[in-house]
C-alpha cells in the first residue's frame, strides 16, 4: 500500500536517514524505532504530508503520493505528538468536528468511541478541564471511528495508562486483521502478538529493509 524509496532527510546539516526504503503492506503493523532525535517524528510527518523536507519517492497504492494527494489524505489517519484537540470544545464536539472533516469517520459511533476510551460522563466537559491523558484519549477515540486504511501514529500511548494501552493495542491488531495498515512510533514495548515489523532508524538509516 505504502512504498518508500530511497528517502533522505536532514536537519541542520545532520543526516537523519538516507537511502531509507521500505514497504507497508495491507494487514501490517510497522513500528519505527530509534533513539531520541533519530528522526522518527520527522519520518512520520513526511509520510503524512506535513513536511516536504526530504528527497526520495513515496508511493500510495503504486502511484506517487504527490499525484494522488487528495485520495491519500482521505485514506490516512494521522495521530501526532500533540493531542490535536480543541480546548474550548468538549470531547463530543471535537469528535464531531473530526467526523465532519473526514468522510471515512463514522459520526454515528461517537458515543460508543467515548465509552471505549473511558470518557463517557466527560463528553460535555470542555477539554481544557480534562487531564493530559484524557485529552490524548479524545484524540485516540478517532481510531474507533476511522475507516481510513492507513494509520500513522506518533507515540499514541504517551500519557495513557496500562489498561488504555492494552485496549489500543487490540484496536491496532483488529485494524490490521481487517486489512488496514499501521505505522507507529512508540518507546513502549508493544504487547501485540501479531504481524508487527520493526524498522530501527539507528541501525537502518542509509540502507534498505
Ligand atoms: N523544529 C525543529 N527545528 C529544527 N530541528 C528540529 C526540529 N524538530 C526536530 N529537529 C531535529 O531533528 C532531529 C529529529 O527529530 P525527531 O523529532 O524526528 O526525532 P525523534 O526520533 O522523533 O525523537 P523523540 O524520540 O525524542 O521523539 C532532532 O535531532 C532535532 O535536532
Amino acid at each position: 500500500m505504502l512504498e518508500v524509496q530511497k528517502l533522505f532527510s536532514e536537519r541542520d546539516d545532520r543526516v537523519l536517514f538516507s537511502q531509507l526504503s521500505f514497504t507497508l503492506n495491507a494487514g501490517e503493523i510497522v513500528q519505527i524505532e530509534g533513539q531520541n532525535g533519530s528522526g522518527k517524528t520527522t519520518l512520520l510527518r513526511i509520510l503524512s504530508g506535513l513536511s516536504r523536507n526530504y528527497e526520495g519517492a513515496i508511493y500510495w497504492r503504486g502511484e506517487p503520493v504527490a499525484e494522488v494527494r487528495e485520495q491519500y489524505c482521505r485514506e490516512l489517519l494521522y495521530f501526532g505528538h500533540q493531542a490535536g484537540v480543541k480546548a474550548v470544545l468538549t470531547p463530543e464536539e471535537n469528535l464531531r468536528w473530526y467526523a465532519a472533516l473526514s468522510p471515512l469517520m463514522d459520526a454515528a459511533g461517537i458515543m460508543e468511541a467515548l465509552q471505549q476510551v473511558g470518557l463517557r460522563g466527560f463528553e460535555d466537559v470542555p477539554c481544557h478541564s480534562l487531564s493530559a491523558g484524557q485529552n490524548r484519549r479524545v484524540s485516540l477515540a478517532r481510531l474507533y471511528l476511522s475507516r481510513a486504511p492507513l494509520w500513522i501514529l506518533d507515540e499514541p500511548f504517551t500519557a495513557i495508562d496500562k489498561r488504555g494501552v492494552a485496549a489500543k493495542e487490540r484496536l491496532l491488531l483488529e485494524h490490521a486483521r481487517r486489512g488496514g495498515s499501521v505505522l507507529l512510533t512508540t518507546h513502549h514495548e508493544l504487547g501485540i502478538q501479531g504481524p508487527v515489523r520493526k524498522i530501527n532508524l539507528d541501525q537502518l538509516a542509509g540502507t534498505s529493509v
